[in-house]
């Protein structure tokens, strides 16, 4: 192991990048939050201010991914697509089997520039996750309780006020609506065989509602369906915590433009579309499985330097006075301040700790675990 690594897998440098994330984090939210009496004047303002906020948040995170783990990414994509990926709004489906794919997702984004704009359907109680999940709020993510009666009426609403968003975005949907385990894969298995459907051999039966009610509430507005499938090569399984100890990944992408008068309006048929395109999916992992890669051409869209640079901001702005901080602490030989400060590290240190295991398949919700009785269907 090189010393660069070494220094990487060092607990007092992820004290350090957790406790920058965490500082300009919520000095992040609370400027957001001094937005809000703007949104009355200009909302347009507003939305493009936030944009950048949320920017410095969401790239420290890909900074780690790319700069700091040293991650690498290939996409498999048609050459006469890749132009216009980041020049149009997009509803993005990816397949949800690991715990960093919305990172991977985050990287493309900053490589196409469109990460400070990005969203995502993505469950309710992911808005009360601290920094991340309150500043999609100012994003104006849309937030479903995967529960249909409750959700149709909100997220159409939420989805029509994203009509006139004034930066390019991709709308992030993991139709599955959970993460991949083996028991929620046995079970919509078990749904796909009530309802006629073919069996799945990588993903888990994709929900088709939310899919319906973005496309027709983004039309006119979305130009296109990215159908993304993402891999690791040698069947790597990459963490958060992985990526704070700089390991390095390869992950691949691979992305098919349908433009989205291609999909049906009728809400019977999109299901059937949907449940085709997984279809699809499914026998492009199975073309990795055997071959280590996806069909068609490849490109690795660089890596740009903005996220480093703001990383690099935050880490100069937050470590020196940290430094001033922990000297004047010692120095003053005060028990009580020296033992108030290691439990409010400690406290702080177990609540990013809690941040990432919002993250980790391990921990993942009871959505789609339980058996549904066949004769439903
Ligand atoms: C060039 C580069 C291209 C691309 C780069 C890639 C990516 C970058 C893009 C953007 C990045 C931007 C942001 C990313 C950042 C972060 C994202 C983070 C978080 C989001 C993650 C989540 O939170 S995922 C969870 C929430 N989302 C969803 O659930 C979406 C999918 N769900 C739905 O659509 C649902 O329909 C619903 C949520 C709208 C409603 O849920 P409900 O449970 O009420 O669902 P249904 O009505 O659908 O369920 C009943 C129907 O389902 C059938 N059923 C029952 N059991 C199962 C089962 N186990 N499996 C499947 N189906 C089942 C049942 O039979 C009913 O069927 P019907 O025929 O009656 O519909
Ligand atoms: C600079 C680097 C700093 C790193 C340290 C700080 C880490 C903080 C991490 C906060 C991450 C919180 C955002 C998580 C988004 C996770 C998306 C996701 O995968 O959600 C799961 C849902 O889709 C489905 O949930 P389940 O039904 O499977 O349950």
């Amino acid at each position: 192991m090189g010393v660069l690594q070494l220094l990487k897998s060092q607990f007092l440098c992820h004290l350090m990048i957790c406790y920058v994330f965490l500082v300009s984090g919520l000095i992040i939210n609370l400027l957001q939050l001094c937005t809000l009496p703007l949104w009355l004047v200009s909302k347009q303002l507003a939305r493009r201010i936030n944009i950048r906020l949320a920017y410095c948040v969401s790239s420290q995170m890909v900074a780690a991914l790319e700069w700091w783990s040293g991650t690498e990414c290939t996409l498999y994509t048609d050459p006469k697509s890749y132009p216009l990926y980041g020049k149009e709004n997009a509803i993005v489906v990816l397949n949800h089997s690991f715990e960093i794919d919305f990172l991977c997702g985050w990287t493309f984004c900053d490589r196409f520039g469109v990460l400070g704009s990005s969203k995502a359907l993505a469950k309710k109680e992911l808005a009360y996750v601290p920094i991340i999940g309150w500043m999609w709020y100012f994003l104006e993510i849309v937030f479903c309780k995967r529960k249909w009666e409750e959700d149709r009426r909100t997220v159409a609403q939420s989805l029509q006020n994203l009509r006139d968003y004034p930066e390019n975005y991709w709308f992030l949907l993991y139709c599955e609506g959970t993460r991949f385990t083996p028991k929620k894969h046995q079970v919509s298995m078990q749904v796909a065989e009530s309802k006629g459907l073919p069996k799945l051999k990588y993903h888990l039966l994709p929900r088709t509602k939310g899919f319906w009610v973005t496309v027709q509430n983004l039309r006119g507005t979305a130009a296109a369906v990215y159908d993304s499938t993402l891999n690791f090569r040698n069947n790597e399984s990459p963490t958060l915590l992985g990526i704070l100890n700089g390991k390095k990944y390869h992950a691949d992408l691979y992305v098919r433009r349908i433009p989205l008068e291609m999909i049906p309006e009728d809400e019977a048929e999109c299901a059937a579309w949907l449940h085709k395109l997984y279809q699809e999916k499914d026998s492009f992992q199975e073309h990795y499985t055997q071959t280590g890669c996806f069909p068609g051409p490849t490109v690795s869209p660089p890596r740009r330097p903005w996220s480093l640079i703001n990383w690099l901001f935050w880490c100069c702005l937050l470590l020196y006075p940290l430094g001033l901080l922990l000297a004047q602490l010692f120095s003053s030989g005060s028990m009580l301040t020296i033992l108030a400060s290691v439990a409010l590290c400690s406290a702080a240190s177990l609540g990013v700790r809690w941040m990432i295991g919002q993250t980790e398949i391990d921990r993942s919700s009871n959505y789609g675990n339980k058996e549904v009785p066949l004769n439903k269907h």
